[in-house]
């Protein structure tokens, strides 16, 4: 079993608990659930950065990153470096995160947030909705054609943009359906941790042009994303290079400020 088997396994347990314990009409009857939705999509295509931010305490490839940082202030420093959105993972066991994180993520900013989880079930899709996400990853290694179309139609409905995350070719094939915004290439092998920014460069030509291009993973310097924008990018998903740090707003302001030059 490699670790996206072991994540997936580990969350279909968990989903099932959660759905026993809060049932999806109390997460419709929250407060968020009537919110509208500001779109990531619509962010990156008019901005000339593109940059998302991602809240990461932990990763099974890098094991601690930073876990003494306060959720509101990152999402807030993010927010006033005029990064585009903000990742926020809420996988507990593999990458500290939760539900809470997002939540607190929303209670401090009003720019667009992605839930970063392992979505496996249409359940997860409306608590990100009540927990005030804005969009949702689907992780085409982990679903078949069929379920990343039911989910992304269900996440459509409920006004959430949703990215779709490949690895390779066939991954990307089996993917292409209207109901995605964005398209992100991630540059890390979730098999076995390699990071390349060749994976993004190899796909981009493959992807359709209605489709906003994301890159994820392994962006550590301006230089990366002035190679990669000529392929067509228009976003940038960074996690560990702003959380290992002290203050991961400064550092985002810092490399926005390099991007800009
Ligand atoms: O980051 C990991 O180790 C990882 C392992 C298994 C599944 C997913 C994983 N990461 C999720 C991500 O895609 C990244 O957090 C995100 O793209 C940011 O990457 P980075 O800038 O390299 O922190």
């Amino acid at each position: 079993m490699n670790i996206l088997d072991k994540i997936v396994a580990d969350k279909r347990k968990e989903v099932d608990l959660r759905k026993s314990i809060i049932p999806v009409s109390q997460l419709e009857n929250s407060v968020l659930f009537e919110r509208e939705s500001p779109s990531l999509a619509t962010a990156l295509r008019k901005s000339t950065t593109g940059i998302i931010a991602e809240h990461k305490r932990r990763s099974p490839s890098k094991s601690v990153i930073n876990q003494s940082l306060n959720v509101q202030d990152v999402a807030k420093g993010y927010e006033d470096a005029g990064v585009c959105g903000m990742s926020v993972l809420t996988d507990g066991k593999y990458f500290g995160g939760s539900l809470d994180d997002l939540l607190l993520a929303r209670a401090s900013v009003q720019m667009p947030l992605l839930r970063k989880e392992f979505i496996i079930d249409e359940y997860q899709l409306v608590e990100a909705k009540a927990y005030g996400a804005d969009v949702i990853l689907l992780i085409a290694a982990i679903l078949t054609r069929e379920e990343i179309k039911a989910l992304s139609e269900t996440a459509k409905g409920l006004g959430l943009d949703v990215l779709l995350e490949v690895h390779n070719e066939e991954e990307l094939h089996k993917s292409i359906m209207p109901s995605l915004d964005m398209l992100g290439v991630n540059n890390r092998n979730l098999k076995t941790f390699k990071v390349s920014l060749d994976t993004s460069r190899s796909l981009s030509e493959l992807i359709p042009d209605e489709f906003v291009k994301v890159s994820e993973s392994g962006i550590s310097s301006v230089a990366a994303i002035t190679a990669l924008k000529p392929y067509g990018y228009q976003g940038f998903l960074i996690g560990e290079n702003f959380m290992k740090t002290d203050n991961p707003g400064e550092s985002a302001t810092a490399f926005i400020n390099e991007l800009k030059q």
